[in-house]
This record gives C-alpha cells, sequence and structure tokens, in this order.
C-alpha cells in the first residue's frame, strides 16, 4: 500500500515544525512586574500560544487589524526534549533539549481589557506571527540558563537588557511546576517571562534581539493587510 502513510521524523532543531505547545509565563521578572503595577505572584502565571503563532527571520511580525498597541518582550525559551508530567525539579533539566531566543509580542490594548473584564489573554497572546524565535541552540551551549544576558534593540536603540539570574522562578522550577499542571510533550517551548522594557511597535520598525554570545534575531514589524 503506498501513498496513505508519510513517515515523519521529528527533528529537535526545527522544534517549530511539530512542537506541540509554546506555554508563557508571565511576571517573572521582578522589575517588570513593578513597572506595570502588577501584584507580585508566589506562584507562576501561565498561558498558552499556539505554535500557529512562531515566524522564523524573513517573516514579518504582523501587528494585527484589531490593535495598534503592540509591544516586544525578549524571552528565553526553553525546548523540551522529553516529555513528562510531575517533573521533580532535581530531574528538571534532564528533560530539556536545548534553547531558543523568542519574542512573546503582546497586544496590550487586548490584555488591558481582557484584564479588566477578567477574561482570557487570548488575543493579547495568541495571534499569528507573535512568536518570533531564533534557531535551536543546543543545549549543551549553554551550561547555565540562570545566567544568560539578555538584550533587544528596537531600530537600533537598546530597550531591554537584562540577566535571567532575576528570573523569580527558575527553568528547572518551572518545568516542574508547569508539568503538574499541564503534561509537557517533546518539542514544546516554555517561554521564560520577560524583563522590564518593553515598549510598542509600528510598521517597518527593526527588532533585534540576542542571548549575549550565542545568538541573534532580526525581525521587521508590518501592518496585518485588512
Ligand atoms: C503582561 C505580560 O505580557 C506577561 C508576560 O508575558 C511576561 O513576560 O511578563
Ligand atoms: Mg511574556
Amino acid at each position: 500500500m503506498t501513498g496513505f502513510f508519510t513517515m515523519t521524523t521529528r527533528n529537535i532543531s526545527r522544534f517549530w515544525e511539530w512542537g506541540r505547545k509554546i506555554i508563557g509565563v508571565g511576571r517573572n521578572y521582578p522589575d517588570h512586574t513593578n513597572k506595570l503595577n502588577f501584584p507580585t505572584l508566589t506562584e507562576p502565571l501561565l498561558f498558552l500560544k499556539p505554535t500557529s503563532a512562531y515566524i522564523r527571520e524573513g517573516s514579518p511580525i504582523l501587528v494585527p487589524r484589531y490593535t495598534d498597541n503592540v509591544h516586544h518582550e525578549v524571552e528565553l525559551g526553553v525546548v523540551i526534549g522529553k516529555g513528562g508530567t510531575a517533573i521533580a525539579q532535581s530531574a528538571a533539566m534532564e528533560h530539556v533539549a536545548g534553547y531558543a531566543l523568542g519574542l512573546d509580542m503582546t497586544a496590550f490594548g487586548p490584555l488591558h481589557e481582557s484584564r479588566a473584564k477578567g477574561l482570557p489573554w487570548t488575543l493579547a497572546k495568541a495571534f499569528n506571527t507573535s512568536c518570533p524565535i531564533s534557531d535551536f541552540i543546543p543545549k549543551d551551549r549553554i551550561p547555565d540558563p540562570g545566567n544568560l544576558n539578555l538584550w533587544l534593540k528596537v531600530n537600533d536603540q537598546l530597550r531591554q537588557s537584562a540577566c535571567t539570574s532575576d528570573m523569580r522562578f527558575s527553568v528547572p522550577y518551572l518545568i516542574s511546576y508547569i508539568s503538574d499542571f499541564i503534561t509537557l510533550e517533546e518539542g514544546d517551548l516554555i517561554l521564560t517571562g520577560t524583563p522590564d522594557g518593553l515598549s510598542p511597535v509600528q510598521e517597518n520598525d527593526e527588532l533585534e534581539a540576542g542571548i549575549e554570545n550565542i545568538v541573534t534575531i532580526r525581525f521587521r514589524v508590518d501592518k496585518e493587510k485588512s
């Protein structure tokens, strides 16, 4: 029999093509939380983005038709290599295949409106192109995910710069916490939260971001056509 079954090879270095979910963590840097006047959390705040939000360099970030208020959020992404449920913190790093630099593009108009009404953040977080992503970074290139300098520039102006040592909840803690509620699967991405310095983006802006000495990404902003 031919034609019915196609063999697919899952290559973790192209996790964005077949990974099943993107789990976002909110308010994981104290400075960012304080400036936005959000209450401090005692446990991680989680949300989901669909994998249709992924874009790669060469494709533009599209500001959705329903808002002009989209902000950049530079974040360390953790790529899961081995799935699991209720993963102990002590075993969490065994589940990591590697990392990626991600932008958690966020529509702040819809975010504030949904927060005020107690409604979900879906239109603020999950829109098409809301997750620009770098190449996969193998785990052995980053011996300590808790000591990385992240930065982001808009049109060559530095807007975000912070060390992941400032994160309130560490990578092993996040893996363990998330997996208590949501089974982690191979190819999933955890976006570990953004530091201070978010700002709105506009059509034709050029965003450049990096993990110091590891990776750099560049994306242009465009407006979604009606
Ligand atoms: C309010 C937010 O955008 C939360 C978030 O995603 C973060 O990184 O913090
Ligand atoms: Mg974020």
